[in-house]
């Protein structure tokens, strides 16, 4: 590998974003090597430990456990550099699945200690603080992921163009259908996990309000539908939503959860994207709607997606069962059930090793697909793009021809340890909200009234409709 980062280097590097795992710099220099090019860099929790109790320095390369559950992909287990392991499951796993268009593995840098220190003092400020609470930049990791900055077109075009890029966490697009799910748990065949877990959040203080966002209607293939789930985007943003003009965060929150859109955020918005949108007064925001809408649909990402996320056949009430088949652990769900009631997960038990690998790597696979964001850049066309190979959007009302390109970010490998997590927060979410329905009924019972659950729907509308 040619290319070090080192401290001086640090300077050329500017705060993108970041998730629970990877911090984002955007590249502001002038080397050719980097223009047009972001770096994730792995961080480290400041307790030193995953949530499960795991030291996150062993957590980067497979377990032994992990080397089994992938044995049928060849490269991923073959591969001796253990910090090439999650480049190389974007590239041979999720890439074949969602489409070799639409996903960019990146390419590993090596960075030194101090690029990383100096990198870390420098975006501090910027970074929301629970997430400076919750982690820092992982300085003994001597590597960095290098990617196409997705919010931008690709460097090299012959013009610099002005760009809209809207990048959107989709969630879980389906309702399980899994027979292992249990009677008390029946709801979730109904509700959707983002609509649960919003319960949950909001109990925790980590959002103000409900999202208006449903994920059925984003992936549902309708025109109206997937309209109504991007203005549910746009007024409750929280991680679910941003928009980037000219690679700067025009709306959502860098890092974190955003604040509700509100007039002024709702109108300061509509004025940045004039640049690229010409289009009289009020209505830029809406063709924008238009414009991510038909990119979705012409592309068919979210059909890709949908199918990766239904990997996930049986749920993770079934998956659990199979994962302590190939641990070889007693089964602490069985354990605690009565024989009658452990009898609908013999046959799982009874699965063969192979048959339990499978089960727990398709959920791993498609934990992944429910938690990865798209990322849609468009540019206006003009006559030199002509012969370019992007995908092209028209927008009857303005009149104007745009480029499009659509990348999935943020594959990352799941980790085998995670499906007891995955398993606790489902009985949390379900939970909770069975215990926010219960109470709703009780109030209205007393009031007689609608009982209020947080969210402001009707005010949440009419913001976008003043846009
Ligand atoms: O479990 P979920 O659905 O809450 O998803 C987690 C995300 O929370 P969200 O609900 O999208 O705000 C969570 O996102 P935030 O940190 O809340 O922005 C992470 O993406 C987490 O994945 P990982 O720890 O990076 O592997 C995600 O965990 P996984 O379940 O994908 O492992
Ligand atoms: N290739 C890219 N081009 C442009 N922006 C990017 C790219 N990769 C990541 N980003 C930005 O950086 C942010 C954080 O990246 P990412 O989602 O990969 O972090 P993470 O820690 O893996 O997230 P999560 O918590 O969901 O696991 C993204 O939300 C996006 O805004
Ligand atoms: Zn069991």
């Amino acid at each position: 590998m040619a290319l070090t980062l080192k401290e001086e280097d640090a300077a050329d590097w500017v705060y993108r974003g970041e998730g629970a795992v990877n911090l984002v710099l955007a590249y502001a220099g002038s080397s050719p090597s980097f223009i047009g090019k972001v770096i994730r860099l792995r961080k480290a929790p400041n307790n030193g430990l995953e949530s499960n109790g795991v030291s996150v320095r062993n957590s980067i390369a497979l377990t032994p456990q992990e080397r089994i559950l992938w044995k049928n992909v060849d490269q991923l287990i073959s591969s001796s550099d253990k910090e090439i392991v999650g480049q190389l499951y974007v590239e041979h796993v999720m890439k074949p699945l969602l489409g070799s268009n639409y996903v960019d593995a990146g390419m590993h840098i090596l960075v030194t200690r101090e690029f990383l220190e100096l990198v870390e003092k420098n975006v501090t400020g910027q970074r929301p603080v629970w997430r400076v609470d919750a982690a820092r930049v992982d300085t003994e990791c001597d590597f960095g992921l290098l990617m196409s900055d997705h919010s931008l077109f690709a460097y090299g075009s012959p013009r610099p163009s002005p760009c809209i890029s809207v990048e959107i966490k989709p969630k879980c697009g389906f309702l399980p259908f899994s027979r292992f799910i249990s009677e008390g748990n029946a709801i979730k065949r109904r509700t959707t996990r983002f609509e649960m877990h919003q319960i949950l959040k909001l109990h925790h203080g980590e959002i103000s309000r409900l999202s208006e966002y449903n994920p059925l209607d984003l992936f549902s293939g309708s025109k109206e539908r997937i309209q109504k789930a991007i203005k549910g985007l746009l007024i409750t943003p929280q991680n679910n939503f941003r928009v980037f003009l000219n690679g700067s965060l025009i709306l959502g929150g860098l890092g974190g959860v955003a604040k509700n859109t509100d007039v002024c955020i709702a109108k300061k918005f509509e004025d940045e994207l004039k640049s690229v949108i010409e289009v009289d007064d009020g209505l830029c925001t809406e063709n924008l709607l238009t414009l991510v809408t038909e990119a979705l649909q012409k592309s068919g990402v979210l059909d890709k997606l949908l199918d990766v996320q239904k990997l996930d056949s049986i749920d993770i009430e079934g998956v659990i069962h199979a994962y302590y088949n190939i641990t070889s652990e007693q089964c602490m769900v069985c354990k605690e059930l009565s024989e009658e009631q452990a009898k609908i997960y013999a046959s799982l038990h009874s699965a063969s090793f192979d048959e339990s690998l499978r089960i727990v790597k398709d959920y791993l696979i498609a934990a992944t697909a429910k938690d990865c964001s798209l990322m849609l850049c468009f540019r206006p066309r003009n006559e030199e793009d002509s012969g370019m190979v992007y995908n092209n959007v028209y927008l009857e009302s303005t009149k104007q021809a745009f480029d499009f390109k659509v990348y999935f970010i943020d594959l990352d490998l799941k980790r085998l340890s995670k499906v007891r997590d995955y398993y606790e927060l489902d009985k949390k979410i379900v939970s909770r909200y069975r215990q926010k329905i219960k109470l709703d009924r009780g109030r209205k019972e007393v009031t007689g009234l609608e009982a209020c659950n947080g969210s402001l729907p009707a005010t949440g509308i009419a913001v976008v409709e003043q846009m």
